[in-house]
C-alpha cells in the first residue's frame, strides 16, 4: 500500500490512473500546499493527506499521513471541503430520503441518484433506528461525509434528524450538524376523536372565534374540488390536531429559530392511525402560517396504508384524488409534500412525481436495507438461513412492537424448500420482505452464547468484500423508484 501511494505521489496524483494504485479517483482533491484523497486498504478505507496535514488527525509516514475514517477527521473534512457538510435543501423541487441502517450505502445511493434531477438526504435516520441498530447521529453523519468525499459527489445532500419526538432529541440532532428535522408530532395528535359522536365532538369543542371564524362553514377550492368545512369536521379536526400544533410552535421556537444556519423543518403527521382529512391538512398549514412557523415540508397520513418495504395497500384512484388536494395546499402554503415509508411504493410513484409536478420529498430507508441483505442471500446462501431462521424464530415478535405491519409469517416459502438459487427470490415475497425489514435491529444485535455478534462481524465483512455488488443492487433498486417517481418530467 505504502508503495503504491508513494508512487501515485511521484507521478503527481494521476486521477485517471488512481484505481491501480488504490485510490478512489472521485477522491482525489488539491487544497493549498495539501492533496487529500482516500484509498482501499483492504478491510477498510483509509484518509491520505499529502504535504501539509491541514488538521487531520493520522499517522505519519514518508510524507503522508495515513488517516482512519474517524470522527474527528469526519469533521475536519466538512471544514475543509464544504460539499461533504449537510446543507438545507428548502427550495430543492424533488429530494429523497435514502435512510442507510447500516452505514455503508452511500455509495449506492450516490450511484442512484446521479442519473437523475433529485437532491438526497443521504443522513436520515430516526431515532427508532438509531435505538435498534445502537447507532449515533455522529456515526451516521460521518459514514455520508466519507462516501461523499471518496466518490467526489458535489452536488450537495441533506441529513434528516427523522421522527424527532422531543426537544432533546432535536437538539442532539442540530448538534451534531443535521440540516433536516423531522418532527413527528402522534403523540399530541388525537387518534380517539374518530370515534366520536357529533354530540361529543361538539360537547369537547372551546370555541375561539378569531381562528374559528377562519374555517367554519366556508367553502374551499382545493385541488380543483370544492370542499366544505361544516361545523363536526371543523371541531373534530381541531380536537386531533390542537395539541400537535401547540407543540410545533414550542418546538419551532425553542429550536429551529434560533439555529445558526438554515434548517429544513418538516411537520410529520403521518405514523398515526388518523388519515389526514384534507381540509385538516388545510387547517393545520392555515394555522402553521398564523402563528409564523416556517416549514419545509409536510408528511399527512394518506389514505391506503404505507406499510415497511413493501408496495402500497389501497385504491390508487382515491390516492390521486387526495394527494391533488394535499399537494395543492402544500403549493398555496409555500411547502412541499412529504411521503414517508416510501420505500417500494411502486404503484403509486409515478402519480406522486405527476400531481405534485414534480415538487416532493420521499423517504426510503427499509429498502436498503433489504437490498443488503438480498445481497447476503446470493453470495452467502448459508448464512442467509441462519438470518432468515432467527428473524422468525427470535425476532419477529419483538419487531412487531416498533414497526405497524400485517405480516402473515404463513405465506413465506418454508426455507427447506428453497433451493440456494431461489432464495433471493424471498425479496419479491411482501412478507418475507417485511419479516427481514422490521428485524434489522435484531438481526444486528443478536448475540451468541460466547457475547460475541451472532451475525454483524460475519455481516460488515461480506458487505465490505462485495461492496460493488451491493452499490449494483443499490443502484438499480433506487434507481427503479427514481425511474418511476421522474416518469412524467
Ligand atoms: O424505520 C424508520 O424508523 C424510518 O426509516 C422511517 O420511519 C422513515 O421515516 C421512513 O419513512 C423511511 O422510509
Amino acid at each position: 500500500m505504502k508503495r503504491a501511494l508513494l508512487e501515485f505521489a511521484r507521478q503527481g496524483f494521476p486521477v485517471s490512473k488512481a484505481n491501480e494504485f488504490g485510490v478512489y479517483p472521485g477522491s482525489v482533491s488539491r487544497f493549498d500546499n495539501a492533496v487529500v484523497f482516500m484509498a482501499d486498504c483492504g478491510s477498510r478505507d483509509a484518509l491520505v493527506v499529502f504535504g501539509d496535514d491541514m488538521g487531520f488527525a493520522g499517522k505519519s509516514e514518508d510524507g503522508f499521513l495515513l488517516c482512519e475514517l474517524s470522527h474527528s477527521n469526519a469533521v475536519r473534512l466538512r471544514e475543509v471541503f464544504a460539499y461533504t457538510a449537510p446543507r438545507a435543501l428548502l427550495h430543492s423541487a424533488c429530494t429523497m430520503g435514502l435512510g442507510d441502517r447500516l452505514g455503508i450505502a452511500t455509495d449506492g445511493h450516490i450511484a442512484a441518484v446521479e442519473g437523475y434531477s433529485v437532491l438526497p438526504v443521504f443522513a436520515q435516520q430516526s431515532m427508532r433506528e438509531l435505538k435498534l441498530t445502537g447507532r449515533t447521529y455522529d456515526d451516521v453523519l460521518d459514514s455520508a461525509t466519507f462516501a461523499v468525499f471518496r466518490r467526489g459527489y458535489k452536488k450537495g445532500f441533506g441529513a434528516d434528524g427523522d421522527h424527532l419526538k422531543t426537544l432533546e432529541e432535536i437538539e442532539y440532532a442540530l448538534r451534531c450538524g443535521y440540516s433536516m428535522i423531522t418532527l413527528d408530532c402522534s403523540e399530541y395528535i388525537d387518534n380517539t376523536v374518530q370515534g366520536m359522536s357529533a354530540g361529543e365532538v361538539k360537547e369537547a369543542f372551546c370555541p375561539q372565534p378569531e381562528r374559528d371564524c377562519l374555517y367554519l362553514n366556508r367553502e374551499f377550492v382545493l385541488g380543483g374540488e370544492r370542499l366544505f368545512f361544516d361545523e363536526d369536521t371543523f371541531c373534530r379536526g381541531v380536537l386531533i390536531y390542537d395539541a400537535a400544533l401547540k407543540f410545533i410552535d414550542t418546538v419551532y421556537r425553542r429550536t429551529i429559530v434560533n439555529a445558526s444556519r438554515p434548517i429544513d423543518f418538516e411537520i410529520s403527521i403521518d405514523e398515526t392511525a388518523t388519515v389526514t382529512h384534507p381540509l385538516h391538512h388545510y387547517f393545520i398549514a392555515r394555522e402553521l402560517q398564523r402563528l409564523g412557523i416556517k416549514v419545509a415540508t409536510v408528511a399527512p397520513r394518506f389514505c391506503g396504508e404505507f406499510q415497511k418495504g413493501i408496495d402500497y395497500i389501497g385504491d390508487t384512484a382515491q390516492f390521486e384524488r387526495e394527494l391533488t388536494i394535499h399537494a395543492d395546499i402544500a403549493q398555496q402554503f409555500g411547502y412541499k409534500l412529504s411521503v414517508h415509508s416510501g420505500s417500494d411504493k411502486f404503484r403509486i410513484f409515478e402519480i406522486v412525481g405527476r400531481v405534485t409536478e414534480g415538487r416532493f420529498h420521499i423517504k426510503t430507508a427499509g429498502t436498503s436495507w433489504l437490498e443488503a441483505i438480498k445481497a447476503v442471500a446470493v453470495k452467502a446462501p448459508a448464512l442467509y438461513r441462519e438470518i432468515h431462521a432467527y428473524a422468525l424464530e427470535s425476532a419477529f415478535d419483538e419487531a412487531r412492537k416498533f414497526y405497524h405491519v400485517t405480516t402473515d409469517l404463513s405465506r413465506i416459502p418454508p426455507l427447506d424448500s428453497l433451493s440456494d438459487e431461489q432464495l433471493p427470490k424471498l425479496f419479491s415475497n411482501s412478507d418475507a420482505r417485511q419479516l427481514i425489514h422490521i428485524t434489522y435491529g435484531h438481526i444486528l444485535g443478536a448475540k451468541s452464547p460466547d457475547g460475541s455478534y451472532r451475525f454483524r462481524e460475519r455481516l460488515y465483512s461480506l458487505w465490505r468484500r462485495e461492496r460493488e455488488f451491493c452499490d449494483t443492487l443499490l443502484k438499480e433498486h433506487i434507481g427503479a423508484h427514481l425511474e418511476q417517481l421522474t416518469k412524467t418530467q
